[in-house]
């Protein structure tokens, strides 16, 4: 590559391997360590694909107990984050909670700088299994209800509703939400966890990779899309104005959150999977109008510029039917993406080198000060 190429966006630059997750926007598929995603949805637990996405091999019988043992263990949610949670005002963003609960996580570690992949490994699962407690804990503070404790009989994402609402939901449900989590787990390269690499590529240890990679999560043209989503479902309304809705985004020269994707330019691999699990919930609530809604906008983008929907789209109202406000959907998003996120961080540190790419300078040619130094 010549110093005067420039790749705006890094648009198209390969800029490392990874064994972690293949996207193949010509085959639309993604799979995690080989295995197809949707394959993944359908017959694990989101406990196992962490596992997966950790060490490369689904786990064994004995090792998901045992790996699902120490996950119960770590639950809880730690009195001295959570005191710090309390003195965050309402009025900030619930990924500015996650973001400085997982900092103070990092804080609180004596072994953070520790940087061998036990080392890191025992972190990953740590955040894992924490942060369902921040997210559940803040949406609930926010509506001034108490903190629900972990139920260690429970699997992750029934755990992780019951946390949030205080008691489980149908099968249903709790199967929908750990589709998103699997959904949601990994995907090479995106913005979020190229931020992780970027903070390993320094040496930098593990909380300080995640931490910055939820803050590159919030952005709406990442992971906030799937918050933003709702925003335009309670905008528009109602399916009969929607194609009016669009026209007059698009005259604005609006984005319209959840439809797009850097890669994929033919629809995105999971949202097939993710729309069947929100026709599940649809039924469940009886709530065709959300559903009506949903494909109207999605058949109007089409027809207008033939841009696809993307795994937020599916996803947000899929969280809203389940419960959650709208601000919590990219927190939720946060609990999935952490094992995407800390399996890359131990893939660049076990081959590093410190991501440093080139600009060119287009500023004022070189000029000195007048006069003398007063
Ligand atoms: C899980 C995830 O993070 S998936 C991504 C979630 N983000 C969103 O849903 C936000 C909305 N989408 C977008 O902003 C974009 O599609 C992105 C950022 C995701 C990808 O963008 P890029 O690959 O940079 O494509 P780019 O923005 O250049 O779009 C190409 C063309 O399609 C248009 N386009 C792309 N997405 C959209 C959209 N959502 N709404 C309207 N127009 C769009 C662009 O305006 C552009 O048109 P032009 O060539 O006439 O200028
Ligand atoms: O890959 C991307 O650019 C964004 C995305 O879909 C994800 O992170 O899941």
């Amino acid at each position: 590559m010549s110093e005067t190429e420039i790749y705006k966006g890094l648009a198209g630059v390969v800029v490392d391997t990874t064994t972690i997750s293949k996207v193949n926007p010509e085959t639309n598929s993604l799979l995690y360590r080989g295995y197809p995603v949707q394959e993944l949805a359908e017959k694990c637990t989101f406990e196992e694909v962490a596992y997966l996405l950790w060490h490369g091999e689904l786990p064994t019988a004995q090792q998901l107990a045992e790996f699902e043992t120490l996950e119960r263990s770590l639950r809880a949610l730690d009195p001295v984050v959570k005191r710090v949670i309390d003195e965050i005002p309402t009025t900030a963003h619930p990924m500015d909670v996650v973001r400085t609960a997982v900092s103070v996580i990092g804080a609180r570690d004596p072994d953070a700088s520790e940087s061998t992949t036990e080392a890191n490994l025992r972190k990953s699962v740590s955040l894992f299994a924490q942060l369902p407690a921040v997210v559940a804990y803040d949406q609930r503070r926010r509506r001034g209800e108490h903190l629900v404790e972990p139920r260690d009989d429970l699997g992750y994402s029934a755990n992780f509703l019951h946390m949030t609402f205080g008691d489980v939901p149908d099968l249903v449900v709790v199967n929908a939400f750990d589709v998103s989590m699997i959904l949601y787990a990994e995907h090479s390269f995106n913005a979020s966890t190229f931020t992780a690499r970027v903070i390993t590529s320094t040496l930098s240890d593990l909380y300080s990779a995640v931490t910055g990679a939820v803050g590159a999560l919030k952005g709406a043209l990442h992971g906030g899309a799937n918050e933003a989503v709702m925003h335009v479902f309670d905008e528009i309304g109602t399916a009969d104005r929607a194609e009016e809705w669009l026209d007059t985004a698009l005259a604005e020269k609006r984005k319209i959150m959840g439809f797009g994707h850097r890669v994929y330019k033919n629809g995105d691999s999971r949202v097939p999977t993710m729309k069947a699990a929100l026709d599940t919930l649809v039924a469940e609530y009886d709530r065709p109008e959300l559903g009506n809604l949903y494909d109207t906008l999605e058949a109007a983008m089409g027809e207008r510029k033939s841009i696809k929907p993307n795994l937020d789209y599916p996803s947000g109202p899929a969280y809203h039917l389940m419960g959650f406000d709208t601000l919590t959907f990219t927190p939720l998003f946060v609990a999935a993406r952490i094992t995407g996120w800390t399996a890359h961080i131990m893939e660049q540190l076990s081959a590093n080198s410190l991501i440093r790419p080139l600009s060119l300078y287009v500023g004022p040619e070189e000029r000195h000060i007048e006069g003398g130094v007063l």
